[in-house]
């Protein structure tokens, strides 16, 4: 099998009035077909200039990326994947459908596949029905959904996040994680997806990406022990507390507290 993300001795330096920040530093990381790979580290450890990588967004000073066996920048002309923003980033002054449309409109789909593909994602993430809405007319979960349908429109095959669900209340996150997870085991997606919460990477992964920053690197990575069938409650289990632990001490070990 061949890996879809892969990454040796990657690094990207930005250059700065205060001098070069380490945004990412000798990472090393493949990822499989199918795989759910959280990003969880403090504030600046470069999760996101790693997805932004991956989406050919920046450009690495040093080392190697493939995605899908291509560069970057190739990869995303393929349109090889969706982008899932932290805020959903709908435009108001269009319907949750035609936000839906808008990346086929540019493609060029036909008008008839269009309007099957809405219908399809609609579906996908359980909201048939809000076609015709607004997005100042849903939930902040609502509309992180709509943002999820409209990456999944165009069938890509990889799935960036980049803390969807950071703003959400508790009770709404778990419940989209749950969706995300039926919803991933549906399309077989590979996912990327960033967070800063140790129960939403546990909870999703089947790899667990510990990040530190200054300079920006990858201090674990941790393969999950759980099943693939994750109803809520697996949070209280002894399996999922002890990936849970790991991850903690992970970051305690890269934290610098200030
Ligand atoms: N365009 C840029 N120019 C200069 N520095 C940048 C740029 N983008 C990111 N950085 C710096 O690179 C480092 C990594 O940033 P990045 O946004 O990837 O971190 P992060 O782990 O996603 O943080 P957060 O959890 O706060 O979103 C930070 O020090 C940031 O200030």
């Amino acid at each position: 099998m061949s890996a879809v993300i892969s990454a040796q001795n990657l690094s990207l330096t930005f250059q700065t009035n205060d001098g070069p920040v380490h945004a990412l530093k000798d990472v090393d990381l493949t990822i499989e077909p199918g795989e759910f790979v959280s990003f969880i580290g403090p504030s600046g450890c470069g999760k996101t200039t790693f997805l932004r990588c991956i989406a050919g967004l920046e450009t690495p000073t040093a080392g190697m990326l493939r995605v899908n066996g291509m560069t970057p920048d190739e990869a995303r002309r393929n349109r090889a994947y969706g982008y899932v923003f932290q805020s959903a980033g709908l435009y108001p002054w269009r319907t949750i459908g035609g936000n839906i449309r808008l990346p086929l409109e540019i493609m060029g789909y036909a008008k008839s596949d269009m309007a099957d593909r809405v219908q399809h994602v609609l579906k996908l993430v359980e909201l048939d029905g809000f076609e015709r809405k607004f997005p100042w007319q849903l939930s902040g979960g609502m509309q992180q959904r709509a943002s999820i349908a409209r990456a999944l429109a165009f069938d890509a095959d990889i799935l960036l996040m980049d803390e969807p669900f950071g703003a959400l209340d508790e009770i709404v996150r778990d419940h989209l994680n749950e969706q995300l997870l039926k919803l991933w085991a549906k399309t077989g997606k590979t996912v990327g997806f960033v967070t800063h919460s140790i129960p939403e990477a546990v909870y999703l992964s089947t790899k667990i990406v510990v990040m530190s920053p200054r300079p920006g690197r990858i201090t674990d990575v941790i393969e999950s022990t759980l099943p693939r069938e994750r109803p809520l409650d697996l949070r209280e289990t002894p399996e999922f507390l002890a990936l849970s632990h790991r991850v903690r001490e992970g970051l305690r070990a890269g934290h610098s507290y200030d």
